[in-house]
C-alpha cells in the first residue's frame, strides 16, 4: 500500500481496530494521527500503537493525505463542518459512519468537488480479518479509490458496492454482524456450562468451533447449507438441535434483526442527514 499520512478523527472502538490492523500489517505508526477530545483515549492509543495524537481535529488533518471520519453518526455534521474551512482539495476523505450519506458529508464539508469514500468496516479489522464495503463519490480519482481500497484491504476483505443504497444492508450484515456471532458464542458457552463443562473448556471448544466453521466455509467449495447437512447425521444429535433452532424461528429472527438494523441505518441517514445551524 502507498505510504501516506492517515488522520483518524475519533479514536474510539472502530478507529482502534483499524489502527491496530494497519500497524499489524506493517503500516508505519508515525504516519498515523488520531484526534479525539478524550485524553485518556489518546494516551491509550499512543501507548498501545505509538501513533501521533491530537486533541485538535484541524491540527490533525494538516498535510494529511487521507482523513478517516471515525466519530459517531450523531457527531458527523458538526465535525465535518468544522473541517470545511481547512480542507485541502487533494485530501481523500473516508467515512466509516453508519447511515451518513455521501451527499450530506459533501454538503457539510462545503467542498462540492471533495473526493469522499463512504465505507462500512467491522471490528475484526483489528486482527486483519475485517470485511469492508466501499462506495466512492464521482469526484474520487482512480488512485484515490486504490488508496481507500488499500487501507481497507490491509485489514481484511474490501468490496466495492455499485449502489450507495446497499450500505444499509451491508451495515446490517457485516458492520453489525460480528455482534451476532459473539451473541451466538455467548449463548453456546452458557448452554455448555449448564451441560456441565467448566468455563475454559466451554469457551475454547466454542471458539475453535466458530473459527473452524468460518474457515471451512471460506475454504471449501460447498455452501453453508451443504456444510450443515454434512454435520447432520440422520437421526443423530445435530438434527435434534437444528429442529429446536428452526422450531424456535431462528431464520425469521435473523431476518427481523437484519431488517431492523438496515432500517435503523436508513433512519440515521434521514434524521442526521438534515442540515442544522452550527
Ligand atoms: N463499532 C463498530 O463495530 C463499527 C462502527 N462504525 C462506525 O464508526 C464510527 C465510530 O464508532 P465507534 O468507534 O464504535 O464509536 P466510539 O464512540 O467508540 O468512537 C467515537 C470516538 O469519537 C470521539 N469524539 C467525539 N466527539 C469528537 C470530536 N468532535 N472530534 C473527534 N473525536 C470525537 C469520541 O469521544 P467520546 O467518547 O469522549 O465522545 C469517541 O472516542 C461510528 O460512526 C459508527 O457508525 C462502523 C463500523 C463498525
Ligand atoms: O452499531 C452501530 O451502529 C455500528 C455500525 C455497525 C456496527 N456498529
Amino acid at each position: 500500500m502507498k505510504e501516506c499520512i492517515i488522520s483518524f478523527i475519533g479514536g474510539g472502538n472502530m478507529a482502534r481496530c483499524l489502527i491496530g490492523g494497519l500497524i499489524a500489517n506493517g503500516f508505519p505508526a508515525n504516519k498515523i494521527r488520531v484526534a479525539d477530545p478524550n485524553s485518556e483515549t489518546l494516551n491509550s492509543l499512543a501507548a498501545g500503537y505509538s501513533v501521533n495524537i491530537y486533541q485538535d481535529n484541524v491540527a490533525a488533518i494538516k498535510d494529511a493525505d487521507v482523513v478517516v471520519l471515525a466519530v459517531k453518526p450523531q457527531q458527523m455534521q458538526s465535525v465535518v463542518r468544522s473541517l470545511g474551512t481547512h480542507w485541502k482539495p487533494e485530501c481523500l476523505l473516508i467515512s466509516i459512519a453508519a447511515g451518513i450519506r455521501l451527499n450530506a458529508i459533501s454538503r457539510w464539508l462545503a467542498h462540492a468537488d471533495a473526493a469522499i469514500v463512504r465505507t462500512m468496516p467491522n471490528t475484526p479489522s483489528l486482527v486483519q480479518a475485517g470485511a469492508t464495503a466501499l462506495f466512492a463519490n464521482s469526484h474520487t480519482r482512480h488512485d484515490q479509490r486504490e488508496l481507500a481500497e488499500g487501507i481497507m484491504r490491509a485489514v481484511g476483505l474490501a468490496i466495492w458496492l455499485d449502489d450507495e443504497q446497499h450500505m444499509d444492508a451491508v451495515t446490517a450484515l457485516s458492520g453489525s454482524g460480528p455482534a451476532y456471532f459473539f451473541l451466538v458464542m455467548e449463548a453456546m458457552e452458557s448452554a455448555a456450562k449448564r451441560l456441565g463443562l467448566d468455563e475454559n473448556t466451554a469457551r475454547m471448544l466454542c471458539l475453535e468451533t466458530a473459527f473452524g466453521a468460518a474457515k471451512m466455509a471460506l475454504e471449501s467449495g460447498d455452501n453453508a447449507a451443504t456444510l450443515r447437512q454434512k454435520v447432520t447425521s440422520p437421526g443423530g444429535t445435530t438434527e435434534r438441535a437444528i429442529h429446536e433452532l428452526q422450531d424456535g424461528g431462528l431464520t425469521g429472527l435473523f431476518e427481523n434483526a437484519m431488517v431492523a438494523a438496515a432500517l435503523r441505518s436508513r433512519e440515521l441517514a434521514d434524521q442526521l442527514g438534515q442540515d442544522h445551524e452550527q
